[in-house]
């Protein structure tokens, strides 16, 4: 292992030159909460008590690795060992087919006592907890729809489904003290285009307003709503598209009630990096589901890539970094998923890091001048500056392992426990 202070004081040197901060960024990227989704450790297929737990709602999780977790001691275990290599302060994202219930309970019975096994677990790791309705592998969830389908019925279990979340994010809140996100995705839509494109999106808007009316005394909430593109075998039409959504936000114009932006939810030439002013114009506070996108809505385990760093360069040039909740969202069953989790949080923590590594204000003022060419150099240069002498750094004061340190103790744990199960 080379000389880490060493390297780091180097570093520090260098950003000085340019009036950055370094312990500074280090202590604003530490304490930036990033939610662990918890559906990478067993492919999205939950805990709850049923036999089929294949997913529908064109999502997939693709690949056949050895050692998932099936059920919640060791999907917290599994959770509980990748944090170890995870710097910075961590919330965990549960979805509601983690329930713990010892028989079946539907989704729309959902209580408070069926996830008392993740609430205990977070108090004891002084955690806070996330959520999300689960709109999708489940037989009422077919290509008919569920917020937005024509059959009263179903769409009532699904409001209903809305509900108890919801009362199930205040008990997240009242047990952790920390707020609890819930995010609301609904995989509704059409292979062909519809006919009638209209009458499902009344319904679904509908429907919101259903499950907001009737929860609208919860505490400690926060809901963000999660448009997409398209899903596996709704390729032509999805009813909560991203017009859909932002109408839906902007229309509610509550606080508590604010846009999903999935990195992996629009067209490949769309991005997230390039949206969220617009957004912040007119809200304030977006929900950020970082994940990597390839070809298709794929959920690829996050990488340190251009437009990571790209969100989060303009979370911090906007100042709003302090006003987004971050939240990764990826499902790769092909490798190790402590591995996947343990790359894939490592790689946000980093993409935040490096753009509070910038001299931001500096390169403002360039733009304001007029002084373009300036502006494009600076944004050049510290593509290459010297960042990972202070990631490793600050992953040596948080003891969770320097470079690639990490690997080994999962390998390790890999043999000792994953491929036992
Ligand atoms: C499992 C999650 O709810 C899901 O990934 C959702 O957030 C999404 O992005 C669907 O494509
Ligand atoms: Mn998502």
């Amino acid at each position: 292992m080379y000389n880490v202070e060493k390297g780091y004081e180097a570093a520090k040197e260098f950003y000085a030159q340019y009036g950055i901060d370094v312990d500074k960024a280090i202590e604003i990227a530490d304490k930036t909460p990033i939610s662990m989704h918890c559906w990478q450790g067993d492919d999205v297929a939950g805990t709850e008590v049923k036999e089929d737990k294949s997913l529908t709602g064109g999502i997939q999780a693709t690949g056949n690795y050895p050692g998932k977790a099936t059920n919640g001691e060791e999907l917290r275990a599994d959770i509980e060992e990748a944090m170890k290599f995870i710097p910075g302060e961590l919330k965990v994202n549960v979805h509601a087919n983690y329930q713990e219930a010892d028989r079946f309970v539907d989704r729309n019975e959902i209580q408070p006592e069926h996830f008392a096994k993740w609430a205990d677990w977070a108090v004891e790791k002084g955690l806070g907890l996330d959520f999300n309705p689960t709109y999708f592998a489940h037989p009422k969830s077919t290509e008919k729809g569920t917020l937005s389908c024509a059959d009263e019925d179903i769409r009532k279990f699904w409001v209903e489904h809305g509900i108890k979340c919801r009362q199930i994010g205040e008990y997240f809140y009242k047990k952790t003290g920390k707020p609890c996100v819930i995010n609301h995705w609904t995989p509704d839509g059409d292979k062909e285009v519809p006919v009638d494109t209209l009458g499902p999106r009344q319904r679904l808007k509908k429907s919101y307003d259903e499950i907001f009316e009737a929860t609208k005394d919860v505490e400690g909430v926060v809901d963000g709503i999660e448009s997409k593109v398209f899903g596996i075998g709704a390729e032509s039409y999805t009813v909560g598209s991203h017009e859909f959504c932002m109408g839906y936000v902007m229309n509610a114009n509550k606080d508590h009630i604010i846009m999903t932006l999935d990195a992996g939810h629009y067209h490949p030439t769309e991005t997230v990096s390039g949206k969220l002013s617009s957004i912040y114009t007119f809200d304030n506070s977006v929900l950020l589901h970082v994940t990597r996108p390839v070809r298709w809505d794929s959920d690829h385990v996050v990488g340190f890539d251009d437009e990571t760093r790209a969100i989060f360069e303009e979370l911090v040039r906007m100042d709003k970094l302090k006003d987004t909740y971050v939240a990764t969202d990826f499902f790769d069953a092909s490798i190790n998923r402590v591995a996947a989790w343990v790359i894939g949080l490592r790689n946000t923590r980093k993409a935040m890091l490096a753009a509070l590594l910038q001299p931001v204000d500096q390169m403002k003022k360039m733009e304001a001048d007029g002084d373009v060419s300036a502006r494009l150099a600076y944004k050049e240069e510290f593509k290459a500056a010297p960042f990972a002498m202070v990631w490793d750094y600050y992953c040596a004061k948080k003891n969770a392992g320097i470079g690639l340190e990490w690997l080994k103790d999962v390998k390790q744990y890999e043999s000792d426990v994953l491929l036992k199960r």
